[in-house]
């Protein structure tokens, strides 16, 4: 939106149209600054993700995506720098303090999924192990949520019986099942981590629409998940699962924008990754 776009109109007006606009923020990253070792990996990163967006994260090999991502599902703790969950400041990491009204949920790139469960303990795992479902209910829940990213009788195999996409499905069911027997469904963000890596082009569609199709469901879907963050290399799921783009390069947000704005960019460093030119002043 245009910085000026509030000076025409009556102060309080504007006042009121900027107090509605930071009440769909659920995700806020204020001056994120992270290092490893002597290694400063995020050198100041600011952006809010907001109800109802889908957002892109891209960049360079190594320049903290992933890392971006975990510190907002709270699994790393910034070293300087501020995340706010629905406006509340989250200090340390997620364990150390109960943040209620949002969940945020990381799919990561490898699946992540325990090897010596089936598909159906790994689904249904944290309601195992937290909720007070029945067995039989949460057996019955597993299945419904699978259909829902569209596998169907792979309860009982195990994750090495899988394929490449097959997995990334099951840990998507995983990250979206929830205890339906709560009377309020928290509303929850999805962290993806290139969900699409090492897939073949059919495969990534389907997991690009899969990921649209969670979100767009809405009311119906398995879950309340009304946004989500997706760290991807392909071109292919920029264009079809995420609406706006960050791209993180040195540590820093260089630029941002609508993905449709992404092919016509004259910026350099955007122009360079969209082409994958070596030529530019991205160098390896
Ligand atoms: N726990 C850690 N300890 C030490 N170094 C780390 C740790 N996690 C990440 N790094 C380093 O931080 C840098 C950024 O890593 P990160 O995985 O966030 O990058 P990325 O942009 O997601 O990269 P890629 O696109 O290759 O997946 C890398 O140099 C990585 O080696």
């Amino acid at each position: 939106m245009d910085e000026n776009s509030n000076s025409h109109m009556p102060k309080n007006l504007g006042a009121a149209r900027e107090a509605k606009d930071e009440s769909d923020v659920l995700i806020e990253c204020r001056n994120v600054r992270k290092s490893f070792g002597e290694k400063q990996i995020l050198k100041g990163v600011s952006f809010k993700i907001r109800h109802g967006e889908a957002v892109g994260i891209i960049g360079p090999s190594g320049t903290g995506k992933s890392t971006i991502l975990k510190i907002m599902a709270g699994l790393l703790a910034p070293d300087e720098g501020e995340v706010l969950i629905c406006g509340r400041e989250r200090h340390g990491l997620v364990d150390d303090e109960e943040i209620s009204g949002l969940r945020i949920g990381l799919v990561f790139q490898s699946a992540a999924l325990f090897d010596s469960l089936t598909v159906r303990e790994n689904v249904g795992f944290l309601l195992y192990e937290n909720s007070k479902m029945a067995k039989d209910q949460i057996a019955k829940l597993v299945t419904e949520t699978l259909a829902a990213v569209g596998l169907k009788d792979v309860e009982d195999r195990l994750p090495s019986e899988l394929s490449g996409g097959m997995k990334k499905r099951v840990a998507l069911a995983r990250s979206i099942i929830f205890d339906n027997t709560k009377e309020a469904i928290e509303p929850e963000v999805l962290l993806y981590d290139e969900p699409t890596a090492g897939l073949d082009p059919i495969a990534s569609t389907v997991v690009e629409d899969l990921i649209r199709s969670v979100y767009i469901k809405g009311d119906d879907s398995p879950g309340n998940i009304t946004s989500y963050v997706v760290v991807t290399h392909q071109h292919s799921t920029i264009r079809r699962a995420v609406d706006r783009l960050l791209f993180l390069h040195e540590g820093k947000i260089v630029w941002e924008g609508m993905t449709h704005e992404f092919a016509t960019s004259t910026n350099p460093i955007v122009r360079q990754f969209a082409s994958g030119s070596l030529d530019g002043p991205i160098r390896y």
